[in-house]
This record gives structure tokens, C-alpha cells and sequence, in this order.
């Protein structure tokens, strides 16, 4: 079990400030869990500082999920869900932010796609688009937009999000992977297709992961997943390194979940608890 790159190493005189400071957009009502998953993943995953950005009245449920995490409240409409006026205050706060992930429990709303579109914009950051935010993407036919320099955007579609996305049929797996292959070409980013085994794309660089087992097809490990590779960005990673890292150790963690609890009986849940144990492989420490 061999990981594909080293993880960052950590000085003995390290601050919080050496390990990145993340932010994670999204969640909704009804699905405050999801971004939940991907901001605790990113404490496990090694980042110094993470804060989510959320519809105000899922803050607390979120809150409510790890001490650790620190909150944004952004403006929500009645069905709990980001309004457009959510990217004024946002735009206020990203500047900090060494890297932001966005996308799980966001849903497809009109505030949504604003925060989309200025996430586009900000070329400079690191980024990493998931779940409802791909949906976005595909709103906006952004796959047949003209070629750009994205600059530091990892995309990480399951099967459904890349036939969205590119219209290719997520039953034809390979078929799928040259697809993002030539849409990661075109807007010079990193994807993850995600999958049993799941496969990067960047530029004509292909790398196969060869982690994870079927117990992971379980709602909220692709949330887990968007939260450790945010991490690793914001820990100074490239993203062609931070998206192959984070998905060997995000299944290493599914494996190692299947092998407690078996692959019918685990959750995402058990996934993120296996990442910080996970981590000591890399310190060369026994576990
Ligand atoms: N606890 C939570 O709050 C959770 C929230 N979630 C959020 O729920 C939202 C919807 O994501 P989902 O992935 O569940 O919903 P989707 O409708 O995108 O996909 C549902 C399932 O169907 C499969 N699928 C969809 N289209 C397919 C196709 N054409 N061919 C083959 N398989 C296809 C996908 O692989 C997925 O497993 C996202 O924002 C996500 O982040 C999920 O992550 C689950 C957990
Ligand atoms: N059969 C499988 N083998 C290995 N990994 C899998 C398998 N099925 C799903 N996964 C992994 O589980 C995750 C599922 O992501 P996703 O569908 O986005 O979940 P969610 O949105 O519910 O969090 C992906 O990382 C995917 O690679
Ligand atoms: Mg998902």
C-alpha cells in the first residue's frame, strides 16, 4: 500500500497558518450533512484553519458537527437554500482563503450558480468543484464554453455529474474517462472521475488509483472526498499531486473502514474517521 506521493511534511516549529486555510461551500436544508463531511474531512486531511460557508439556517446544525469548524452564515431564501444576494458577503470573505471547495448539499439554485460563476473568476485560488456545483457547470454549458485558463481547478464528478456535464452516457465508463480527458485539456484543469477504480485526468496525463472497494458507494463519501483534496491544495499541493494523493487516501480509508465494518454496513462517516489514523502511515509511525 503505497501512496502515490509523499504527504507534506511538518516542520517540529509549524504554525496552523503552514497547513493552509480552507473554506468549504454549500450544504441546503435537508443536506447541511453533506458539506459537513467535506469540511471535517479537510481538519483530518491536515488543513491548519477550515470554515464553511452555509445557508444561515443550517449554521448551527453545521456547527453542531465539530467544534473545530468555523462558520459563515450566507443569505438563504425560504427553502433554506443560497440566494444570489449570498455572494456579497462572500465576496467579502474569500480573499484569505488558500483554497475552497464548493458544491456538496448546494443544490442548483440561483445562488448557487452566482457563487459558481464568481468561484470561476477567481483564478488565482486553488479550487476543487463538486456534486451541485458540477450540476452548475452543466446549467451553464461550461464544457462547451470557449477553451480557458481556469487556473487551479480540480472538478471531481461521480458518473451522473460527467454526463451532465458532458453529455457522454455514464454507462460507458471509458467513453467517459477520454471525455474528461479532452475537457481537462480544454480548460486546463485536473478531474477526478470518480469510480471503482477511479481514474485523474490532466492535460494527457492519466493516473489509475488502486484504492477502495464497492462499501464506499454510500451517500457522502464523494462530500469526504471534496474535503481532503480541498485539504491537501490548501497545504501548498498542485492540484495534478493533491488529486491523486487525496483519492489514494480516501480509499485507503475506505478500505480501512471496510475491513472494520465491513463493505455492506460502513458509511461515509466511517471513511472520514479512518483518514487521521490513515495519516500516520505517512509519519512512518506504526498504527
Ligand atoms: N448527507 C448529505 O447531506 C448528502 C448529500 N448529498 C448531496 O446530494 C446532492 C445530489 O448528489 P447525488 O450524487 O446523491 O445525486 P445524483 O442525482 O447526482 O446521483 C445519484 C446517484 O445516481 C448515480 N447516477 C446519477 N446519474 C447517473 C447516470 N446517468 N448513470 C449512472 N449513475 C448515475 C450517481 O452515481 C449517484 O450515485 C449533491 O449535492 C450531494 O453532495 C450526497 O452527497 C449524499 C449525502
Ligand atoms: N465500487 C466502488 N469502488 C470504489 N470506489 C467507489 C465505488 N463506488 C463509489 N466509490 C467511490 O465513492 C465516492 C462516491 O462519490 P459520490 O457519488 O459523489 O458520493 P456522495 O455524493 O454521496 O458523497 C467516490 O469517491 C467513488 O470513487
Ligand atoms: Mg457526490
Amino acid at each position: 500500500m503505497t501512496p502515490p506521493l509523499p504527504f507534506p511534511p511538518r516542520d517540529s516549529g509549524a504554525h496552523k497558518g503552514d497547513f493552509g486555510r480552507v473554506l468549504l461551500i454549500g450544504g441546503s436544508r435537508g443536506m447541511a450533512g453533506s458539506i459537513s463531511l467535506s469540511a471535517i474531512a479537510a481538519l483530518h486531511s491536515g488543513s491548519g484553519l477550515v470554515s464553511v460557508a452555509v445557508p444561515d439556517r443550517c449554521l448551527e446544525t453545521v456547527a453542531s458537527f465539530h467544534p473545530c469548524l468555523m462558520t459563515i452564515p450566507l443569505k438563504d431564501d425560504a427553502r433554506g437554500q443560497f440566494c444570489s444576494a449570498a455572494i456579497c458577503e462572500l465576496t467579502e470573505r474569500i480573499g484569505p482563503f488558500d483554497a475552497i471547495g464548493c458544491g456538496p448539499g448546494m443544490t442548483v439554485c440561483e445562488g448557487a450558480m452566482e457563487i459558481v460563476k464568481l468561484l470561476l473568476r477567481q483564478r488565482n485560488c486553488k479550487r476543487v468543484l463538486d456534486a451541485d456545483a458540477i450540476n452548475c457547470l452543466a446549467k451553464m454549458q461550461w464544457a462547451t464554453a470557449p477553451a480557458s485558463d481556469a487556473g487551479p481547478l480540480v472538478l471531481t464528478p461521480h458518473g451522473g455529474e460527467l454526463q451532465r456535464l458532458t453529455g457522454v452516457n455514464a454507462k460507458d465508463r471509458e467513453a467517459q474517462v477520454d471525455a474528461a480527458q479532452s475537457l481537462a485539456a480544454h480548460h486546463g484543469v485536473t478531474i477526478v472521475v470518480k469510480g471503482g477504480p477511479t481514474v485523474v485526468v490532466d492535460g494527457d496525463r492519466r493516473w489509475t488509483n488502486d484504492t477502495g472497494n464497492p462499501g464506499m458507494a454510500t451517500g457522502g463519501t464523494g462530500d469526504v472526498l471534496t474535503g481532503t483534496i480541498t485539504s491537501l491544495l490548501g497545504q501548498g499541493m498542485t492540484p495534478w499531486d493533491a488529486a491523486r494523493l487525496g483519492v489514494w487516501l480516501h480509499g485507503a480509508a475506505g478500505d480501512a473502514a471496510a475491513k472494520r465494518q465491513g463493505q455492506t454496513g460502513m458509511t461515509a462517516l466511517d471513511l472520514l474517521q479512518s483518514l487521521a489514523p490513515l495519516t500516520a502511515v505517512f509519519e512512518n509511525r506504526a498504527i
